[in-house]
């Protein structure tokens, strides 16, 4: 029997033949050792320069450290608890009947998932996450297998198996969760999701009355409460329920969309036409300070950020983001659409000629300050005295994240201090004594999804190191793209678990060889060392120093040099492989007219480009084949038509990689 992984599984591909990219040295014995201290599911963008694959997994009940099967987690009253709070984002199908999670009446959940996904609440479905895809005998059964980003470059989150129902009075389509679908059968995409192919086992009419959700591309409210698990009396998490953003002004918002509209429920008026939606003219939604049923303890939820006042009211008004002065766009070859004309939507604009958006968002803990013309943001941690990662920072820390994840401005993230002297000192010790088992088990899930999260980010990472950075503080370095430290000695960095008396978790072990290499890695583990920022530098611990006052021009500088790169920051590409294809030609900037074929990223759920070029390559044999990046939200919201969109065949040829 399958079970719930832990903390963030639901958009781990339930293929079990499917494999993912991950850093070479990452922990995926995990699964095969049974260890569960960590969830080893993620890719990274790196780890395809490194080419390493793991299968992905859902963890057996008995290693999930979340089941009362899991022998670790101590009573059984804890492993009810966090693995009822886990097993929500799974669908009930892969739940076993241990968990406590099946206790959820059947439809509550439901709302609640699906209202999750329809909310943009997001997986990092990383640009390595895919969307393969197993198909049905009729056009509507099909099953969803593997996760990617919507049309409109929100990285979404639906059910691993998704069985899809025509719905013939409104011409569409929807899945089992309620969601909507848009396509011809061929390539029929829910919220992103190509699907196509192959029989379900039991495809599933849903009775429109219970379709309260909607994870696909309709309308719906951003921050309603029947969205909310909290309110539906299922588990909700800070970071899962759309109420936890504390607003949407900055989260997700779908612009223009070629999606019907979404079913009627009973006793709730359907919504009118579709409009475009300008995340930034949304409602500011009344945010509970509290959530009685939230994983986390309670703590003030972050308040609404401030909708700038630059971006005029009212709502109707058109989205200054919501389409490209067409100059911007490059002429597509003859006969070719552009990727943001092919599906109907707008580009992501490129800098502006106007005076810099620059928008920022603040909870207790972390400042964020998104400069919109640049693309960048930077998160100042600001929880003196030593900017220990507690529990709340670190809840604070993934919703920051999240929120620049679903910020289609947001391409890159520099991480840095506002305390003097100090980056972060680490885990909070505080919070590793005197406490419940329950309240560990939360806070280390906590330190998981923050590592999780900023290590598979498609955003860019740049620490600015601004002073010391123990234990975990390094972690965060670590897990950056790149780390950039002011060049006092006084500041030091590195895994000095060892001097505490406890031993760094291999996952940290794990990110600090990818970065100094094994022999560093194993001398300063096991001595606990604190590395002088010169010495931190010697052993590329960090990627270079400069004086502090230069620090942040510095790593604005570095992160534009990043950013200016294809295929990272986010950028979705249109992979052009590849001679004799069977695939479309569109051709494309820098592309020979005629010699590739052009598939869209977000079209098929965010392939990691590189590992999709290699795997075609490798199918296929070809050579000379060339990138054609179009953009992040061109190549996340424009994608090609289905008829383009030769996927499926793409995967079989590629065995599927
Ligand atoms: C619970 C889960 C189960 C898992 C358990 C398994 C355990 C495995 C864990 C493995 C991974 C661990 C990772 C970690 O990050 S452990 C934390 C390691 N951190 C440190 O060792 C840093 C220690 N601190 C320092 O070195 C210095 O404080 C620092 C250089 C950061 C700053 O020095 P400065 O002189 O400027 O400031 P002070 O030393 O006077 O400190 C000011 C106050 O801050 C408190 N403080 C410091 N660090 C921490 C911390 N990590 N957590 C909580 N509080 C911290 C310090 O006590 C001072 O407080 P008071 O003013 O009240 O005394």
């Amino acid at each position: 029997m399958r079970c719930c992984s832990p903390p963030r599984p639901a958009w781990v591909p339930t293929c079990s033949s499917s494999t993912r990219s991950r850093r070479s040295t990452g922990p995926a014995r995990a699964a095969g050792t049974g260890a569960w201290d960590w969830p080893p599911w993620r890719s990274r963008s790196r780890s395809r320069q490194r080419g390493s694959t793991i299968p992905a997994m859902l963890l057996p009940d008995a290693v999930c450290p979340h089941s009362t099967a899991s022998p670790r987690l101590g009573p059984r009253a804890a492993g009810d608890e966090v693995h009822r709070r886990c097993c929500r984002g799974q669908p009930r199908e892969l739940l076993p009947a241990s968990c406590p999670g099946m206790a959820v009446p059947l439809g509550e959940p439901e709302r609640g998932r699906a209202g999750r996904a329809g909310q943009g609440r997001t997986e990092r479905g990383s640009a390595g996450q895919d969307g393969m895809v197993q198909g049905g005998a009729g056009p509507w059964d099909h099953r969803i297998i593997k996760v990617g980003k919507d049309p409109q470059g929100h990285r979404v989150q639906p059910a691993p198996t998704t069985t899809i129902t025509p719905n013939p009075e409104q011409g569409a389509w929807l899945n089992n969760k309620g969601a909507w679908l848009s396509g011809n059968g061929r390539g029929l995409t829910e919220g992103g999701w190509l699907i196509g192919g192959g029989p379900t086992p039991r495809p599933r009419r849903v009775p429109l009355t219970s379709r309260a959700g909607n994870g696909g591309s309709g309308p719906r409210p951003l921050h309603g409460a029947d969205r909310c698990g909290a309110q539906r009396g299922g588990a909700c998490s800070a970071l899962l329920c759309p109420r936890g953003w504390g607003g949407g002004g900055l989260a997700t918002a779908p612009r223009g969309s070629p999606s019907p509209p979404p079913p009627a429920r009973r006793g709730v008026p359907p919504p009118g036409p579709r409009v475009p939606r300008c995340p930034l003219h949304a409602p500011c939604p009344p945010v509970s300070p509290t959530s009685p049923v939230s994983p986390y303890p309670p703590y003030p939820r972050p308040p609404c950020p401030p909708i700038s006042p630059h971006i005029p009211p009212p709502p109707q008004t058109p989205c200054p983001r919501g389409a490209a002065p067409p100059h911007l766009t490059p002429p597509p070859p003859p006969g070719v659409l552009p990727l943001s004309q092919a599906w109907g939507r707008a580009p992501r604009l490129p800098p502006s000629p106007l005076p810099a958006q620059r928008r920022a968002f603040s909870n207790n803990k972390i400042l964020v300050e998104l400069d919109e013309s640049a693309g960048v943001a930077t998160m100042k941690f600001k929880s003196p005295p030593v900017n220990s990662l507690s529990l709340d920072f670190l809840t604070e820390f993934c919703i920051s994240l999240e929120k620049l994840e679903n910020d289609r401005a947001c391409r890159g993230v520099i991480l840095t201090s506002a305390v003097p002297k100090i980056f972060s000192s680490g885990l909070d010790i505080t919070e590793m004594c005197g406490k419940s088992t329950e309240h560990y088990a939360e806070f280390w899930r906590a330190v998981q999804e923050m590592w999780l999260r900023l290590y598979s980010s498609n955003m860019v990472t740049v620490a600015a190191v601004n002073g010391s950075s123990p234990a975990g503080g390094c972690l965060i370095a670590l897990t950056c793209d790149y780390r950039i430290m002011a060049e006092n000695p006084k500041f030091s960095i590195g895994l000095n678990e060892a001097q505490l008396g406890i031993v760094a978790p291999f996952w940290f072990k794990d990110t600090f060889v990818n970065v100094v290499g094994h022999r560093v890695a194993e001398s300063s583990l096991q001595l606990g060392s604190l590395h002088p920022a010169p010495e931190a530098h010697r052993i590329g611990l960090v990627d270079e120093l400069v004086p502090e006052e230069k620090l942040k021009d510095r790593a604005t500088a570095v992160m534009q040099q990043w950013l200016a790169l294809p295929g990272k920051g986010g950028t979705s590409w249109a992979v052009t492989e590849c001679r004799n294809g069977d695939l479309t030609c569109v051709g494309g900037p820098g592309i020979e007219a005629g010699s590739c074929v052009s598939v869209g990223t977000g079209g098929v759920g965010g392939w990691e480009v590189g590992k999709l070029s290699k795997a075609v390559r490798a199918a296929l044999g070809c050579e000379g084949c060339a990138w054609h990046t179009a953009g992040r939200s061109a190549g996340c919201a424009g994608r090609l038509p289905p008829a383009q969109l030769a996927v499926p065949a793409l995967l079989s040829r590629a065995g599927g990689a």
